[in-house]
């Protein structure tokens, strides 16, 4: 890897730009799942991180954003008009992939210009990539947002030397695109392409599915094409990964190999990285006196009361209703527990142009109004309710004091909450309930798993969480801790480099045959590429 110069790519950068009334630009690091799993990465491997800023920024400033960006955050800006941003963030993005990525079929809705929005914004990254490529970099895209840029980028960087299978599948994704597709012929040599989906990727079942006639996604295709360029293809669980080869096999009719897609004479590597965290950022805060003397005061608040933390970005993925009538029936079955449980559940502000997300904010409002009344006296409230983000040292202060963490969304790409708590419960060892459809669960073994759609089993788990004896809840945290601490963010980053790094396109002979063995010394007899992070049993309730 030495020498080697790395560019991750991901939708947003993870710098939040502002700029005021008087015209003055401000740079702030950003929160968020994929910000702090790669920020912790960048700690252990320095890279440029290509991302769009958020909003419109003029021509005029661009030279010097682009100047701020990379002389202090080593981030280069893709700049994209209003229309392209919202047609592919909201209008493709987030209300075609999301749901059908999440099993929510029933809230997509195919839009021909939509699309167009998502294939021009993908052609603009890749330009803006193809600028900071030189010959031996690795390139590693991130996330649903930019499935076709793999496809894209190698037709950049193969030049005029690309096949014609290649031609043509391009040609077909910049139809409609009217601006000049600035397409050099120049080949650049030895470039690696690696792409990781932070999503579920679903059952071939349902991201091949008709209804009343109509397939859900009709360009199924040309998604799964787009990321098959890549040389390595990342998932967080080894499911994610199945099902993504099933769909290449019942879509596109092309073999496949427990690691990988035989495709135009290469070998698409596909493999599992679980993501993690960065602990130690966690540990450290919690050092801090400030932080301490928030702990201090929140324990004094809650004092007598079990308290549990529900941490979920406002979308209808994490389950936030299921957690409420949950609660509600475990109030009802243990009224002995009215008053000495609080439920404290954040629910950070998310994509709030989507129509999908407004209603579900006025659904969860209506319900916490709901159980309030119902279980609510004059000085106390079960539910202690906050649509909004907090600040880090509120949330390490919340995440310690905190008795148990619930989490019950129904999928989940990974789902760092529940690593973060871990992380900061080394004093308190609280209880983890975890949905058995988020990805952590397949790895984070001494958690209390469930089915969000049972609330009768999540009002027995929150039951025997707030009831657990000492002796188990230390164990439990004991094996949890040292999952996270070991399977941080930054294994995870290097892991997938690493494996990039190793993995030689011609292994591929002459009559396309590929030599399947990953090059991986450690992964030897693993069935897929990667899975060196075990995948303990998890813990289900009662058991
Ligand atoms: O950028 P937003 O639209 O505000 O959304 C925030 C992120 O949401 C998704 O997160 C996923 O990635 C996490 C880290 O791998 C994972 O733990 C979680 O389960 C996923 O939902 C999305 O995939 C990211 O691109 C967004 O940044
Ligand atoms: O006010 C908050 C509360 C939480 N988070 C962070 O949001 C991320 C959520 O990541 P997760 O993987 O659980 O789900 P995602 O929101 O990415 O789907 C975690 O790192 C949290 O620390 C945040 O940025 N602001």
């Amino acid at each position: 890897m030495e020498g080697k110069h790395l560019i991750v790519v991901a939708n947003r950068l993870p710098i939040t730009i502002t700029k005021d009334a008087s015209g003055e630009y401000h740079f702030k690091m950003s929160s968020g799942g994929l910000v702090s799993a790669l920020s912790g990465f960048k700690k252990s491997l320095s890279f440029t991180w290509i991302g769009w800023p958020g909003f419109y920024i003029p021509p005029k400033d661009r030279a010097y954003v682009d100047k701020r960006l990379m002389d202090e955050y080593s981030c280069q800006a893709v700049y994209l008009d209003d229309d392209v941003a919202e047609g592919h963030y909201n209008g493709f993005s987030n209300s075609i992939l999301w749901p059908l990525f999440h099993y929510h079929p029933g809230e997509m809705n195919f839009d021909e210009e939509n699309w167009l929005m998502y294939r021009q914004a993908n052609f603009r990254f890749a330009e803006t990539v193809r600028s900071q490529i030189t010959p031996g970099s690795m390139v590693w895209v991130q996330d649903y947002h930019l499935m076709l840029l793999p496809m894209i980028l190698r037709g950049l960087v193969d030049g005029s030397s690309g096949g014609e299978y290649q031609k043509q599948e391009l040609t077909k994704i910049a139809e409609g695109i009217e601006e000049e597709v600035n397409i050099s012929s120049e080949r650049i040599p030895d470039v690696k392409i690696g792409f990781f989906l932070h999503t579920p990727f679903p059952s071939s079942e349902i991201y091949r599915q008709v209804i009343f006639l109509y397939w859900i996604l009709p360009v199924r295709r040309e998604i799964l094409l787009g990321i098959l360029f890549c040389d390595l293809i990342g998932f967080h669980t080894y499911d994610y990964a199945r099902h993504f080869l099933s769909s290449c096999t019942r879509i596109l009719g092309l073999p496949t190999m427990p690691n990988g897609v035989e495709f135009e004479g290469r070998l698409a590597h596909v493999g599992t990285f679980p993501i993690g965290i960065e602990p130690s950022s966690f540990i450290k805060n919690l050092e801090k006196e400030s932080v301490k003397s928030r702990i201090a005061q929140l324990e004094q608040r809650f004092n007598g009361v079990k308290v549990i933390v529900g941490v979920d970005r406002l979308d209808y993925i994490k389950g936030v209703p299921q957690k409420l009538h949950a609660l509600e029936l475990f109030l009802t079955q243990h009224p002995e527990w009215i008053g000495k449980v609080v439920l404290v559940q954040l629910a950070v502000p998310s994509r709030q142009d989507v129509e999908d997300y407004q209603n579900l904010r006025s659904t969860v409002n209506e319900l916490v109004g709901r159980i309030n009344g119902r279980f609510g006296t004059v000085e106390f409230m079960p539910i202690h309710f906050m649509h909004k983000s907090l600040a880090f040292d509120e949330l390490c202060a919340l995440y310690a004091i905190s008795d148990v963490c619930l989490v019950t969304s129904t999928r989940d790409g990974m789902n760092l909450v529940s690593y973060e708590y871990i992380a900061c419960q080394q004093a308190r060892q609280g209880a983890m309930i975890l949905s058995e459809f988020a990805g952590a669960a397949q790895s984070l073994n001494g958690s209390i798993v469930v089915n969000p759609w049972d609330p009768q089993q999540v009002a027995d788990a929150i039951h025997e969480a707030v009831t657990m004896d000492t002796e188990t809840r230390a164990e439990n945290h004991r094996k949890l801790f040292k999952y996270v601490n070991k399977y941080s963010a930054a294994f995870w980053g290097t892991s997938f480099i690493k494996e990039m790094n190793k993995l030689k396109q011609d292994e591929v002979d002459k009559e396309g045959q590929a030599e399947l063995k990953p090059k991986n010394d450690e992964g030897a007899g693993s069935e897929l590429v990667g899975g060196q992070v075990p995948t303990p049993q998890v813990v289900s309730p009662g058991a």
